[in-house]
């Protein structure tokens, strides 16, 4: 698969509007999100790392008993790409589903 480009700094703001969880950091996105238990926030791990492996894209998770940190980069880009964004809309759903 050929990378995908680094998208430009208009095209990660309009971006991030769609997305009001994430906050950029750099070249990276990310967000938190609290489930209701430890057992919901490793429901929600699951459900992503089905998602990030049907996209061959994965996140950076931090786990901490029911909070959940996500940070998104592209590495092979070196920055931010389209796969960020979609990854960071499937995050979103996996939280509203299993959180
Ligand atoms: C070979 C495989 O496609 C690459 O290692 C993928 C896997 N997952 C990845 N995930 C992320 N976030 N960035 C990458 O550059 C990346 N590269």
């Amino acid at each position: 698969m050929p990378a995908a480009p680094r998208l430009t700094e208009p095209e990660i703001a309009l971006r991030l509007t769609a997305l009001p969880d994430w906050t950029r950091d750099g070249d990276s996105i990310r967000r938190t999100a609290e489930a209701a238990d430890f057992p919901a926030a490793i429901r929600v791990v699951v459900a992503v790392a089905e998602q990030a492996e049907a996209m061959d894209h994965h996140p950076d998770i931090d786990i901490r008993w029911r909070t959940l940190h996500f940070t998104l980069s592209t590495h092979s880009a070196g920055g931010l790409t389209a796969l960020d964004f979609d990854l960071a809309a499937r995050i979103d759903q996996a939280v509203t589903a299993h959180g």
